[in-house]
């Protein structure tokens, strides 16, 4: 498969050692907005780069008819618009806000536990996300994916926001520390106990071979998908 890399950053340069391993060809590592002549004739965009920067690149991929995968987290305000113009376009879209394979099995553990749990008020339920310092965007797209999860399962809450849970709203602790590559956690917490889920990244190998295998799924296939379709399904 010929890749184009869109952001050709921390991830983008993971997402190439792992993609040559198992035998795609890397054909473009842009630092900067995609055309025609830069993207050079790729199968596939994995697109990692900023949250200014990603719709558009996702944009001009898709109505090149260059299927994209999606990385990038802090500009899901915008997601609807270009699953829009990949149904347009006739074209593939994948967005993960974290694609490793153990974060998707907690992400599935986080909604059965909401479930289970929302016959029990006397547990106040809090998110925590923690990442490193150079991280742009908060919360996590990860955190906002649990939170939506507990939304889904749970009446009580009918939104997410950033600090302590209020009412209606589930509570994001966002956390930057030094280098660490991103700790989700959610806690459950009565007078008497607390149920804590935590899911915790060693380092960033499992969101780039999961980008991978997401590129290598999406072949042939046409609309708007996202891991469950890949890993799930
Ligand atoms: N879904 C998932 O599993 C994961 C998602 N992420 C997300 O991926 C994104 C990237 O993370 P990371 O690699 O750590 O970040 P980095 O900052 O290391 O890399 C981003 C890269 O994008 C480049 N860039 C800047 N402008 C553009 C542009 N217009 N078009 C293309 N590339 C551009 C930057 O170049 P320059 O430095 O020259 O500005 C930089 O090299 C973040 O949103 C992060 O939250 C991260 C890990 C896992
Ligand atoms: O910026 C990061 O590093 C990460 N971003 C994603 C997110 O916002 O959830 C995924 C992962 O946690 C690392």
């Amino acid at each position: 498969m010929r890749i184009a890399l869109v952001g050709y950053g921390k991830m983008g340069k993971i997402i190439e050692e792992v993609a040559q391993k198992r035998g795609h060809s890397i054909v473009a590592q842009l630092n900067e907005t995609p055309t025609l002549e830069n993207l050079n004739n790729p199968d596939v965009a994995i697109e990692f780069s900023n949250p200014e920067a990603s719709f558009e690149n996702s944009r001009i991929c898709l109505q090149n008819q260059i299927p994209v995968i999606c990385g990038t987290t802090g500009w899901l305000d915008q997601k609807p618009e270009i699953e829009k113009i990949a149904v347009e376009n006739n074209s593939a879209f994948l967005y993960g806000s974290n694609f490793s394979l153990g974060v998707n099995l907690f992400f599935a553990l986080n909604e059965k536990l909401a479930d289970l749990m929302k016959n029990f008020p006397e547990y106040q339920v809090q998110l925590e996300e923690i990442h490193h310092t150079h991280k742009k965007d908060a919360p996590s797209g990860t955190a906002i994916t649990l939170a939506e999860g507990i939304i889904k399962n749970d009446p009580r809450f009918d939104a997410w926001k950033l600090e302590e849970t209020k009412d209606h709203q589930l509570g994001i602790f966002a956390l930057r520390e030094d280098e660490v590559p991103g700790t989700h956690s959610v806690f459950y917490k009565s007078d008497v106990d607390e149920i804590e889920i935590k899911h915790t990244a060693f380092n960033r190998n499992g969101f780039a071979l999961g980008a991978v295998i997401a590129a290598e799924w999406i072949q042939g296939k046409k609309g708007n998908f996202s891991m469950k379709d890949v890993l799930f399904n």
